[in-house]
């Protein structure tokens, strides 16, 4: 029931979506009452627009609160909201929290509205989807107001504002285009939804709009925003490890559950997990599953996704991986978090140059002084001990949340260190695999002469290169196009390359080739 079918064509799929709302953005005819949510193509990217005024009736008339205050509450309040006809074993009235069993059960439910179960059992005949997760099909108008006003956007489209219309409580609106992927991405959510660190379900919909169906998710509205901006609003100045170790035992709790479920998320990073405020009592929750899959028995994912940033080897060599794949996130995660930077970036401002994703692949990256050296040696051996290029050899959830910075037993805390750089074996970098290099980052045009202190020569092939120490990072947001780029190209599974236009391109590695073996002028960019 639980296992999922084999992928449609991803190419043929995205080719179907966008000739569907090619045509649908196109057409406007229909009234806001009619289609509260229009796709619409804007600079290629999906994205649903609301245009939608609320009427002054739905703008919330303020009431009692009903505040659902856990996540059982929650779950409970779906569960009785949406569905239940099935026996099924559990005493929903306990305060306790449902096992995943007990979740597994509750998906499996039947609407109580005959009409309802009779239609769902239509759909399901008619779909080859496995459908496990309770939704309503009459307007999620009906409950709730739909706000103009943008939460957040994402590569799925915008996320939305929208209240209780009776109780006036504000909640956070994705709105997925029905898909096999949209589908998984809600069930595997569902799933995980009871968990105190993952984003809270609290209705899900489907309904058609402009005849595309589409999954509405009502989620619990974080107010803290997500943990990328959150740190970049305060100047992308480091955390202290004891925030960071806070922040990965809440993160690590959530991503233990999905792991011990099978479950692999799949697009860990800063910009999917949320804050529930800006405070010192912050909880911070994992949300968008979008990439979230549960391998079939013994097989392991093998579709590539993630942000290059956040990318392992295997993923960027499109070979086999498993659940390691968030360990690494988590290693990248962390790294950014102290010290304000990616471990792997290309300083030319394309997403995943040659030269980053041969960084990723060979463990190359550096923990410049500046940044690193407050910090202790422990949580910089966790890191290499995530960021390790064999999938295998990474650590597992439950051992990182063993370690003293989750734990928060007392870390040693660290000290400058002179040498400009630790090299494999030393005491700074035990690690046997990859490379680390103390107050270097890595760069893709210079060759410096890098010896150590003691003048033996680093084991580094030629082609890698370094950064000259002090040049700054750039800023996580800058690279946004790019990014958005990679990531389509790594998500589709496919070896589909996005060429740029030979005679304007400004990539500067491509103009100086060009210039040397084709003769061609350089562009000036
Ligand atoms: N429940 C929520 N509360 C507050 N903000 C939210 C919530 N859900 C999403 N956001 C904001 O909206 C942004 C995009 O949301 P989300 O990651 O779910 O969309 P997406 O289209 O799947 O994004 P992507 O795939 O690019 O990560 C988040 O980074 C966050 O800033």
């Amino acid at each position: 029931m639980f296992e999922y079918e084999e992928d449609e064509d991803p190419m043929e799929q995205q080719k179907q979506e966008e000739e569907e709302l090619k045509h649908h953005s196109t057409d406007h005819s229909g009234s806001p009452q009619e289609n509260p949510f229009r796709f619409s193509y804007d600079t290629g990217k999906r994205a649903a627009s609301m245009f939608v005024t609320p009427s002054s009736e739905d703008l919330i008339a303020y009431g009692t609160k009903h505040l659902l205050d856990s996540p059982t509450a929650v779950q409970r309040s779906l569960v009785l909201n949406a569905t239940t006809s099935l026996n099924i074993d559990c005493d929903l009235s306990s305060d306790e929290d449902l096992s995943p069993t007990t979740q597994r059960k509750i998906c499996f439910c039947a609407s109580q509205n005959p009409a309802e179960t009779q239609e769902q059992g239509l759909r399901q005949a008619k779909s080859t989807l496995t459908v496990s997760f309770p939704y309503h099909q009459h307007q999620i108008t009906e409950d709730y107001t739909i706000s103009a006003e943008i939460i957040g956007i994402g590569e799925s489209g915008k996320v939305m504002a929208c209240y209780k219309k009776n109780t006036g409580e504000k909640f956070a609106l994705k709105v997925l285009r029905d898909s096999q992927k949209a589908r998984r991405e809600v069930e595997l959510h569902w799933l995980t939804n009871a968990h105190e660190n993952v984003v809270s379900i609290l209705d899900i919909y489907e309904n058609t709009f402009d005849n595309v169906k589409c999954l509405l998710m009502v989620v619990e509205f974080l107010e803290g925003g997500d943990l990328l901006s959150q740190f970049e609003s305060q100047g992308s100045v480091p955390y202290s490890e004891k925030k960071v170790g806070e922040i990965i035992r809440q993160i690590g709790n959530a991503v233990m559950y999905l792991h011990d479920m099978n479950i692999a998320h799949r697009d860990i990073k800063l910009e999917n997990i949320l804050c529930s405020g800006t405070g010192d009592n912050c909880v911070y929750k994992l949300g968008d599953y979008g990439f979230a899959k549960r391998p079939e028995r013994n097989v392991l994912m093998e579709s590539p996704c993630c942000t290059p940033f956040y990318a392992p080897p295997e993923v960027l060599g499109r070979e086999r991986y498993d659940k390691s794949c968030d360990m690494w996130s988590l290693g990248v995660a962390m790294y950014i978090l102290l010290c304000g930077y990616p471990p792997f970036y290309s300083m030319k401002g394309v997403a995943l140059s040659p030269g980053m994703r041969s960084r990723i692949a060979n463990g190359y990256y550096a923990f410049p002084h500046e940044e690193w050296d407050c910090v202790s040696k422990d949580t910089k051996d966790d890191i290499r001990c995530l960021l390790r290029t064999n999938p295998s050899d990474r650590l597992t959830i439950h051992e990182l949340m063993a370690t003293p910075l989750v734990t928060g037993e007392p870390i040693v805390p660290g000290k400058h260190v002179t040498t400009a750089i630790a090299i494999p074996g030393s005491d700074e970098s035990s690690e046997s695999e990859g490379t680390i290099f103390e107050g270097f980052i890595a760069e893709e045009e210079e060759i410096p002469e890098i010896t150590d202190t003691v003048g033996e020569i680093l084991p580094v092939p030629k082609s890698v290169r370094f950064l000259r120490d002090g040049v700054k990072a750039p800023r996580l947001h800058s690279i946004q196009e790019e990014v958005g780029r990679a990531m389509e190209i790594m998500r589709m599974g496919h070896d589909q390359v996005y060429v740029k236009n030979p005679t304007s391109s400004c990539n500067n590695l491509f103009a100086r080739r060009r210039a040397i073996h084709l003769s061609i002028p350089r562009v000036h960019c």
